[in-house]
């Protein structure tokens, strides 16, 4: 069994329900069991320009999981999960309904055509690293260092609902 981090987000639609549903879906997929769901956040959307505050803005949190699936699997489950929740791949870093990141799968470090891990932008996201520490507040990414100080050093606007 391994230990993973999964971020979710969403901007469109009903977000509350959306996040709800998708992390039931976590929680009931074969092999996959949920350990922790942190609070939730409302943040700015960030975009390849930097903030923009004319868009919707996200609710944010992770979600940690055990689970026997390898870290490709749970990539695949997470987006068959965002596919059925009406993710549409449009512009980069576009609004969406649904957004679930792999983060980190128990420190392992890969980069494939698929999947790099950890999530290589999680470091610099408040938007994650805040929820993340609020379950798991002596976590690191790695080759990062302690979550706790990234989160200090990051400077996206996050807001504890
Ligand atoms: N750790 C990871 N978590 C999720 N997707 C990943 C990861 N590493 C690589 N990918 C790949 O990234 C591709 C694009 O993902 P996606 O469209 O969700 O990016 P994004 O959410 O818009 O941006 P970001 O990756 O900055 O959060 C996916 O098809 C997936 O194969
Ligand atoms: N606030 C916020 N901004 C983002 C988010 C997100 O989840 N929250 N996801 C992105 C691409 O994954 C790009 N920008």
């Amino acid at each position: 069994m391994t230990r993973a981090v999964v971020a979710f987000g969403a901007n469109l639609d009903d977000r509350e329900a959306t996040i709800a549903a998708a992390v039931r879906e976590i929680a009931e997929a074969p092999g996959v069991e949920l350990v922790a769901v942190s609070p939730v956040y409302e943040t700015a959307a960030v975009k390849d320009s930097g903030v923009d505050l004319d868009a919707p803005r996200y609710l944010n949190g992770v979600v940690v999981v055990e689970t026997a699936l390898e870290p490709h699997a749970l990539l695949e489950l997470l987006q068959r999960i965002e596919l059925e929740h009406g993710r549409v791949r449009t512009e980069h870093w576009g609004d969406r309904t649904l957004d679930l990141d792999l983060i980190d799968v128990d420190g392992v470090v890969l980069d494939d055509e698929r999947l790099t891990l950890p999530h290589p932008r999680a470091w610099q996201r408040a938007f994650v690293l805040a929820p993340w520490l609020d379950i798991d507040p002596d976590a690191e990414l790695a080759g990062r260092g302690p979550i706790a100080a990234l989160r200090a050093a990051a400077t996206d606007e996050v807001v504890r609902r």
